[in-house]
């Protein structure tokens, strides 16, 4: 398994954020984005999961243009972004459960009791998703990676708001996701406890305003 971006360059509004960006990654494999605030880290999660598309490049996975099949690259990711994903009105049981039902569980509710219990929020599973912290939200987000298994986890800034207990678990979900073959791409600003990351700091692939203006098709 290798998922692989070639020469990727990538537009937001009419600005060119970064050209000729190249990784690879195998089964088991952590790619860690750094960079400034703007540099594109967010962006290039977002290509990465197809949420959107690469002005130029290839993004392969065994080889294969992820363009070819966008329906099975969306089945294979797991994308927790910086956006809050905790509808107000709902448990935080409700949540997970509706995200479990997505993903195909036949039982979501029970299985979103599982996450609850994996991630130490079990005694959170009927307060309403508006009672909840920052950090209680987070850790909801990310208990939605243990409803159903994916190869490839993206996460935006996973760790924002965590507390170091929390931090602790999320590193260790991480480990295990990588000992059971899967891969994860992640952003962040703070040092996160990883085992042989690839480093990636996005900023080196960054186009200068002058040269910024949109490529000719
Ligand atoms: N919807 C948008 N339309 C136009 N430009 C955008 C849009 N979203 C982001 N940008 C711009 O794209 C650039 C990269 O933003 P991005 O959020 O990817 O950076 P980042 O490295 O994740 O930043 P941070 O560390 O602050 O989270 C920034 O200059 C930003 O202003």
């Amino acid at each position: 398994m290798l998922f692989e971006g070639r020469d990727l360059i990538c537009l937001r509004g009419a600005r060119v954020v970064f050209s000729g960006l190249c990784f690879g990654l195998e089964a088991g494999g952590a790619l860690v984005l750094v960079g400034p605030n703007g540099s594109g880290k967010s962006s290039l999660l977002r290509l990465l999961s197809g949420l959107s598309r690469p002005f130029a490049g290839t993004l392969l996975w065994d080889g294969r243009p992820v363009a070819d099949d966008p329906d099975g690259h969306r089945g294979r990711v797991r994308y927790v972004g910086h956006l809050d994903a905790v509808k107000p009105a709902l448990t935080a049981q409700e949540n997970l459960a509706g995200w479990a039902g997505l993903h195909g569980a036949a039982d979501p509710m029970a299985v979103a009791a599982a996450a609850l219990e994996r991630w130490d929020l079990a005694h959170l599973a009927e307060v309403p998703g508006r009672y909840l912290s920052a950090g209680q939200k987070r850790r909801v987000n990310l208990a939605r990676l243990a409803l159903a298994p994916a190869a490839l986890w993206l996460l935006d800034e996973p760790s924002t708001a965590l507390d170091r207990a929390s931090v602790a678990r999320l590193a260790a979900e991480i480990a295990r996701h990588r000992r059971d073959g899967g891969m994860v791409v992640l952003s962040t600003h703070t040092d996160l406890d990883l085992t042989d990351p690839v480093v990636l700091d996005v900023s080196r692939f960054a186009v200068a305003p002058d040269d910024a203006e949109e490529p000719a098709a």
